[in-house]
C-alpha cells in the first residue's frame, strides 16, 4: 500500500494525541494497543524500552489498519531500521537525532524528533522532522510554549512527558498541535482503558 509521510501529521492533528505504550511485556503492550485503537486513537507508539517491543509492533501493525502503529524511544539509525522492518509506520525520539530523521526519510517513514529548546526545534525541522516532540514537557509549561510559538509560529510541537488529561487542553490552547501521552492512557488495567481514552479524545475535539 502506498502511504505518504504526512498521513501521520493528519491523524495526530485530528486526534490531538499520540498514544505511548511502555509496558512490562510485549503481551501487555499489545493488549493496551488493541484497546487504544478501539477507543479511536489513530497514532500509537510502542516504546522500544518495552521488552519484546519489536514483536509487539509487528503484531499490532499487522492486525490494525485503523491506526498508525509506531516505535518510540528510537535513539539511533540501527533501531530506526529494525523498527521500520517490524512494521513501524512512524518513529519517535526522545532526543534530537539527525541520524534517526535521515533513516526515517530514507524509508518514507515520518519522524517525531525530540527537542527541548527553540534551537533544537529549528534544527529538527531543518533536518526534516515531521513533528517536534517537546521533551520532557514537565520541564516546560503552556506559558513557555506560547512564548516560544510567537517566535516560531510554524513549529508543529507535541509536548510529551508528564502530560495528563487535565493539562492536555492547556497545551493545545497554548498552540501545541497535539500532546504525547503514556502513563495517563495506560494506568490501570488494559480492560479499563477504552472508556477513559474515548472520553479524553472527545474532550480534546
Ligand atoms: O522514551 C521516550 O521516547 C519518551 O517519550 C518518554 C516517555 O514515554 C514519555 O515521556 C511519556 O511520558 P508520560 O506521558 O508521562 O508517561
Amino acid at each position: 500500500m502506498r502511504e505518504f509521510r504526512w498521513r501521520l501529521a493528519e491523524r495526530v492533528v485530528a486526534d490531538r494525541v499520540i498514544g505511548i505504550i511502555r509496558a512490562p511485556s510485549a503481551g501487555t503492550a499489545v493488549s493496551y494497543g488493541e484497546r487504544l485503537v478501539s477507543a479511536g486513537l489513530g497514532a500509537i507508539e510502542v516504546s522500544l524500552s518495552t521488552p519484546g517491543a519489536l514483536g509487539a509492533i509487528r503484531t499490532l501493525s499487522s492486525q490494525e489498519s485503523r491506526a498508525l502503529i509506531g516505535a518510540g524511544t528510537v535513539i539511533d539509525a540501527h533501531q530506526a531500521v529494525l523498527a521500520i522492518e517490524a512494521g513501524a509506520r512512524f518513529l519517535v525520539c526522545p532526543i534530537l537525532s539527525t541520524e534517526v530523521i535521515r533513516a526515517g526519510s530514507r524509508h518514507g517513514v515520518p519522524v517525531v524528533a525530540g527537542a527541548a529548546t527553540p534551537t533544537e526545534i529549528v534544527v529538527a525541522l531543518e533536518a526534516g522532522a515531521d513533528l517536534v516532540k517537546l521533551f520532557p514537557a514537565s520541564q516546560s509549561s503552556p506559558k513557555a510554549l506560547r512564548d516560544l510559538l510567537q517566535a516560531l509560529p510554524h513549529a508543529p510541537v507535541v509536548p510529551t512527558g508528564g502530560v495528563t488529561a487535565a493539562t492536555a487542553p492547556e497545551w493545545i490552547a497554548a498552540g501545541a498541535v497535539a500532546v504525547g501521552m503514556g502513563g495517563e492512557l495506560t494506568r490501570g488495567e488494559p480492560e479499563d482503558t477504552e472508556p477513559r481514552v474515548r472520553a479524553l479524545l472527545d474532550s480534546l475535539k
